[in-house]
């Protein structure tokens, strides 16, 4: 029986779970796949610190040379994050014949179509299931079992991180940095976790999902952004007894006026079944005109989740190989769809203010949303100390120009005397 060689570049959170996987599934492999796979060179830059993970750390390197030139090796597995020298790194991989599978998020928004078109050329796979949700197969399903759809929606939680931090705020009283702390300790936060709570990790994957949704390339720059470091306790209580609970989504729309994407904090009712979604767990709901709604439930991220799907990719890359099909399902993006300005954007408003507290400001307040087609759904005066009041005003659903126009005017006025929090709903109030 034929032994697949493959390369591992990074000995991580994602690399070690990776290792340990392919460990455990050793005797299994070959029936599932028809091969047997010998992990043969391991790249880090700290050996010693790598060399306790495994059994055998001769196979630990420092030099990409020595795997790209291998010609033994025929499946690179991409876990070292970054954009360089991964990038350089998989386009070498490609341009030498190898299949290379990554979970490189960050890569794969930014730099995709490149990848995808040098995979094409080299008809080598370029799998990344992992990218996007970590352990939650979606990229595949997206890909193979919802092709006979039309795509319009995908949307849902895909940052463990920020769901992890939010879950322990609201159930734990948990303080935002604690939470981080946790989540980096148990390895869901990124290596720089300001990818995470300020919401780029998730426009990363949100990006990704589109392009894949709706055979479009959509890019990270294309994702309208926002995390959850400005979120406080407060908002999260008050959110809570409106019936509703605070999470980071990720929403990706085609829309009659083109591409709708972003991440943004949001209100969603507790009833949603996207408000169960706890800790590091996430969910991608999917809308196809065929299917009509799925959704996708799992671990979004850590050791062992990331690594079921890295090693998925690496038996399906073994089995491709096997059965004379490397590349078989390559780049899907075969339209140009335009993007959605924000602006044209629609949704209620939830908007808490701290305000002079005597007669006449509120309706002030009203009139400035009057002027500006932002009808209000509810108007909340939670308490007031000594001068101040603190106003929450929920709007009705309307385009985010109007609402953006109205705040500019609000957070000008003399009695308004700060803005606390601003954070859209999801869905109807
Ligand atoms: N953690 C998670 O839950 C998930 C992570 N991902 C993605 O997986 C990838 C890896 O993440 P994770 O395992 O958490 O990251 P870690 O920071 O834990 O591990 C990175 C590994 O790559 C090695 N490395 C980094 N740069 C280089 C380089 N230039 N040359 C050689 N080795 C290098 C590091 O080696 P050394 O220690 O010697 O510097 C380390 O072993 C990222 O793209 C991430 O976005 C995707 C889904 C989930
Ligand atoms: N940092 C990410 C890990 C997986 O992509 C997350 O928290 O979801
Ligand atoms: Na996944």
């Amino acid at each position: 029986m034929e032994t697949v060689k493959i390369a591992l570049l990074g000995l991580g959170t994602v690399g070690t779970g990776v290792y340990k996987v392919l460990k455990a599934q050793q005797e299994e492999i070959p029936h599932k796949v028809g091969a047997k796979i010998q992990l043969k060179k391991v790249l880090v830059r700290n050996t010693e610190k790598a060399s306790r993970k495994l059994d055998d750390p001769s196979i630990l390197m420092t030099e990409w040379k020595s795997i790209l030139e291998d010609p033994e090796i025929s499946i690179v597995v991409e876990v070292m994050g970054g954009i360089e020298p991964a990038r350089r790194y998989i386009l070498d991989a490609l341009h030498a014949g190898k299949s290379v599978v990554t979970a490189n998020k960050d890569l794969l928004a930014s730099h995709g179509k490149e990848l995808m078109d040098a995979a094409a050329e080299t008809k080598s796979d370029l799998l990344f299931e992992a990218a996007v949700a970590g352990g939650i197969p979606i990229i595949r399903p997206l890909k193979e079992c919802l092709a006979g759809n039309h795509i319009s929606e995908v949307m849902g939680i895909v940052n463990g991180t920020t769901n992890f931090i939010l879950t322990k705020m609201a159930e734990e009283g948990m303080e935002f940095q604690e939470a981080l702390a946790l989540a980096t300790e148990l390895g869901y936060a990124e290596a720089d976790p300001t990818a995470d709570i300020e919401g780029l990790d998730a426009a990363r994957k949100v990006a990704i999902l589109a392009s894949i949704a709706f055979h479009s390339r959509v890019t990270f720059d294309d994702v309208y952004t926002e995390g959850i470091t400005k979120i406080t306790a407060t908002d999260i209580r008050y959110a809570r007894e409106m019936g509703r609970d605070i999470k980071l989504l990720g929403v990706a729309k085609e829309t009659p006026e083109g591409i709708e994407a972003r991440v943004q904090p949001m209100l969603i009712p507790s009833t949603h079944p996207l408000a169960s979604v706890r800790d590091s767990f996430n969910a991608v709901f999917v809308h196809g005109d065929a299917v009509d709604d799925t959704m996708f439930y799992g671990r979004g991220a850590g050791e062992l989740p990331t690594a079921s799907a890295v090693v998925g990719d690496i038996l399906d890359a073994v089995r491709n190989m096997v059965f004379g099909c490397r590349g078989r399902i390559g780049c899907t993006c075969y339209k140009e769809i335009p993007l959605k300005k924000m602006e044209d954007i629609s949704c209620a408003y939830f908007l808490r203010m701290q305000v002079e507290n005597r007669s006449g400001v509120l309706a002030n307040i009203a009139g400035v949303f009057g002027n500006n087609c932002v009808s209000i759904a509810q108007i909340i005066q939670k308490g007031k100390k000594k001068d101040r009041a603190e106003i929450v005003v929920i709007t009705d659903e309307v385009k985010e120009k109007n609402f953006q126009d109205s705040l500019a005017v609000i957070s000008g006025m003399s009695t308004v005397k700060e803005i606390s929090s601003m954070i859209r709903v999801y869905g109807q109030i």
